[in-house]
């Protein structure tokens, strides 16, 4: 296949030179539907390195013409990707769904966030990109200039298979870099269908690569490549951090978004019906798949009872089922890894001594024996030092947390080692002050649920969060360029 030719059949091939392409090792994998494991959604290339350098080759030869372009030149090719992406918006949607469980509605929105990324990323070229700084020879001319750092390795997770691509590839793309995409393997072909919409758009052969595969091999390939100068990752802690010394031992430049344990406060002054909406929304939505999902919510005693009751009969009115179907409001988990890990936090949770007040199961029956459905779980009694209190579940999992005062519940809150997204929902001025001041997160939200990024503002965590760098809005700039300051005398 060539460029701008559409993947017809239901084997997804690797993006690479502007061609669509099968592995060398003659391998695919399968992308299953996680609402029900017997559907093949698609087949997807097992890729070697070797594909891996043919993809980098490719894109180190064409940032030399890339890098010459105008941003407004470069800018046109994502206002096209974006109309291509949006014209397709009900597909790709729909693709999403099928393989990985979200329901339709948010994988409508997450795609249309794609369209309204590469908008935003397209006008970015006309912005400016340096400062003039007064030099003290006052005959010299002395400015700032940013330049691309050459070919970019990104690697994505499946949660986001739409959003988190385009909001790494836009922003490399636009300041002149080439780059080579890793997917998940579980959401190659939602990312194959996003490629498309590039290639349909003209992009020249070569500036955007898709190579799929395992992550030991091609992800490990990116950290390892010497020609790869940054890696933009976004996944698990252990992954992130292999990222982190590999790409520190040969000096790449590197930006990681991983895990989050992210708290809701609720204070006693709060509108508990906000409150509840919220925490629901927050936690559960995406089968609590997003590093910015609520999972411990933190309530103070006063309110406590009220609040539990108001939120546990949410919870029960919760429609678990296919997300293609118009009335689920939760689907599957992603994987069957993913169903089995939810699991066994679940079992850690009692073996702890929480109390389980809804939830806690594998759902089997009602025609859903075949996906990987978890009921959405609401845990009690749960203390701050509990496993189910300090690591990532990546789950529909809620621990509630009693507190006394909102001293107490921000120690509690900061008491683990992430620092992602935070929310509290109290009316008090004080209150919210201090939540801001003493919050140590990335995002913290006034009377607002953990989850949901505006795409024109920074995002990015605190402590273990991520590598301190933000994505997004214009703060994507210091992560795909390099600054040169300029001195000129005449
Ligand atoms: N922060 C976030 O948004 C996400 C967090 N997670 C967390 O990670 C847990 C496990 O999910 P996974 O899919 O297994 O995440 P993962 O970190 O293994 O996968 C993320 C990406 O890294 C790649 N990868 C895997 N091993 C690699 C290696 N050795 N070198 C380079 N790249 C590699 C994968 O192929 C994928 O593209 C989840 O339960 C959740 O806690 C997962 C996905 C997204
Ligand atoms: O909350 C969001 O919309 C974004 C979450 C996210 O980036 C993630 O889960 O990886």
């Amino acid at each position: 296949m060539t460029i701008g030719e559409k993947t017809t059949t239901n084997t997804y091939l690797n993006y690479i030179n502007g061609s669509w392409t099968a592995s060398s090792s003659g391998e695919v994998d399968k992308s299953t539907n996680p609402a029900n494991a017997q559907e093949i959604v698609g087949y997807i290339q097992k890729s070697t390195a070797a594909d891996l350098d043919r993809a980098v080759q490719a894109a180190k030869e064409a940032q030399v013409q890339w890098r010459k372009l105008s941003g407004a030149a470069r800018g046109d090719y994502l206002f096209k990707t974006a109309n291509i992406l949006e014209a397709r918006l009900n597909d790709i949607a729909e693709t999403m769904t099928r393989e990985m469980g979200k329901s339709l509605p948010e994988a409508k929105g997450e795609t249309a966030r794609g369209v309204a990324i590469l908008r935003y990323y397209a006008g970015e070229g006309m912005r400016k990109v340096g400062d003039v700084i007064p030099s003290t020879d006052s005959e010299a001319l002395m400015f700032t200039n940013r330049v691309p750092l050459g070919v970019v390795g990104i690697i994505s997770p499946w949660n986001f298979p739409v959003a988190i691509p385009v909001w790494k590839i836009a922003p490399a793309l636009i300041y002149g870099n080439a780059v080579v995409f890793k997917p998940a393997q579980e959401t190659a072909v939602t990312a194959a269908k996003v490629i498309e919409c590039f290639a349909e758009a003209g992009l020249p052969a070569g500036v955007l690569n898709m190579v799929t595969g395992a992550g030991s091999v091609i992800g490990q390939g990116i950290i390892d490549h010497k020609d790869i100068k940054g890696i933009s990752f976004t996944g698990s802690d252990q992954v992130g951090k292999l990222v982190a010394q590999g790409a520190v031992a040969r000096g790449a430049k590197y930006q990681l978004e991983m895990g989050g344990k992210n708290p809701v406060i609720v204070a006693e002054d709060a509108d508990l019906d906000l409150a509840v909406e919220a925490t629901v929304s927050g936690g559960l939505r995406s089968t609590g798949q997003k590093c910015t999902a609520t999972s411990r919510v933190i309530v103070q005693s006063k309110i406590y009872d009220l609040f539990k009751e108001k939120l546990l009969a949410k919870v029960n009115e919760i429609k678990v089922g296919d997300g293609l179907n118009s009335d689920t409001w939760m689907g599957p988990c992603a994987s069957e890894n993913q169903l089995n890990t939810v699991l066994s936090y679940i079992e850690k949770g009692k073996q702890e001594g929480a109390t389980l007040l809804a939830g806690g199961k594998r759902i089997t029956g009602g025609g859903l024996e075949n996906g990987f459905y978890v009921e959405p779980t609401v845990f009690e009694n749960v203390n701050r030092n509990m496993v189910i209190a300090q690591e990532e579940i990546f789950g529909p999992v809620l621990a509630l947390i009693k507190v006394d005062t909102i001293e107490e519940a921000l120690e509690v809150a900061n008491d683990t080692k992430y620092g992602l997204s935070a929310s509290i929902f109290t009316q008090n001025i004080g209150n919210m002050l201090s939540f801001i001041r003493e919050m140590d997160a990335g995002l913290v939200r006034i009377n607002a649920e953990s989850a949901g990024v505006e795409l024109q503002a920074p995002f990015g965590g605190m402590k273990q969060s991520s590598s301190h760098s933000r994505e997004q809005g214009q703060a994507a700039i210091e992560f795909y360029t390099s600054i040169k300051t300029v001195f000129v005398k005449a």
